[in-house]
């Protein structure tokens, strides 16, 4: 009889990231999740860490998944592929207990997928890191064999690590531009801020503090009263003030643009990485 686990092929950040958060929100419990991961080292994290068995067998993994998330880089996926070939992943007249194949792989279409995985129900997603703490989005894109059922379990999953949104599968390279990579922008942003901060006199410590908390903070504002972003630059540029000041010298540096290219450039790499 099948057991049934939660299957992760590759536990780098991402794998790390959902795996922490679907332990910590009991969706699995350490003793139905396993990793499949080639470093000793990292194995050995993994399971001190979270409890859940590990593998370097990528079959051994996925011979015991109801679910499996693969969340190794996308050149590494044909070496996975020929690991898996030929498994039955869960073949079973019941649906319910198929086997549900989750790629996380930035620009690795569904068609791929799906003709590796002989036709196995296959979504492909987009995360994000904040998926560690629960503050993550994922895009979601359903495969031709995903029923129902299929398509439940994985929503389930990553409702657990954030909020989801389904979008037609050629939208996900754009979604990986933005919110995919989104985080590393993000960060930049905090730890520029700080630096200003610090030339400007205030001690690293609070600077951090200040940087953090104004993204957080506007983010929060703006979810929470639905306010368009210009319109609070705007309430907060007093005339002749400081904020103006600030906003010309970001306009001067091309700030927005190079916002806008960041998510051109890197959604444009999510296709070449799925040629
Ligand atoms: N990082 C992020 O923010 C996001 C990443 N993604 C996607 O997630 C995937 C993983 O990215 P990320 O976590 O950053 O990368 P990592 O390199 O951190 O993780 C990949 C893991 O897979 C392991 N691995 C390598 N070869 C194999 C193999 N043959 N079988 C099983 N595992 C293997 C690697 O081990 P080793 O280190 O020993 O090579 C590593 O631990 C990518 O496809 C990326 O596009 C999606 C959304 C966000
Ligand atoms: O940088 C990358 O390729 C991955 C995909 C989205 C975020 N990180």
């Amino acid at each position: 009889m099948t057991e049934f686990k939660f299957g992760l092929i590759g536990g780098g950040v991402m794998g790390e990231a959902l795996l922490s958060r679907l332990i910590a929100q009991k969706i699995y419990s350490p003793q139905d999740a396993i990793v499949s991961e080639p470093q000793a080292q990292r194995r050995a994290v993994l399971q001190q860490q979270y409890g859940v068995e590990v593998t370097d067998d990528n079959r051994k993994a996925a011979e015991v998944s109801e679910v499996l998330l693969l969340a190794v880089k996308p050149q590494i996926l044909d070496a996975v592929i020929s690991d898996l070939a030929a498994l039955s992943l869960g073949d079973t007249p019941n649906p319910e207990s198929e086997t549900v194949i989750i790629s996380i792989l930035a620009g690795v279409p569904l068609s791929k997928l799906e003709s590796a995985f002989l036709h196995r129900p296959v979504v492909r997603v987009m995360p994000n890191t904040p998926a560690t703490v629960g503050a993550g989005i994922s895009a979601i894109a359903a495969g031709k064999a995903v029923k129902p059922d299929h398509l439940e379990r994985a929503q389930n999953i990553l409702g657990a690590v954030g909020e989801v949104v389904e979008v037609p599968e050629s939208l996900l390279d754009a979604v990986t531009g933005l919110s995919g990579s989104g985080p590393a922008y993000v960060a930049l942003m905090v730890e520029a801020l700080s630096d200003g901060g610090v030339a400007a006199g205030l001690p690293r410590a609070i600077a951090s503090k200040l940087a953090l908390q104004t993204v957080l903070g506007t983010a929060e504002l703006l979810q929470q009263t639905g306010m368009h972003p210009a319109e609070l630059k705007d309430r907060v540029t007093s005339p002749g003030g400081t904020t103006i000041a600030g906003v010309g010298k970001l306009e001067q540096a091309a700030f927005r643009s190079a916002l806008i290219e960041a998510v051109k450039a890197a959604c444009e790499r999510s296709k070449e990485l799925g040629r």
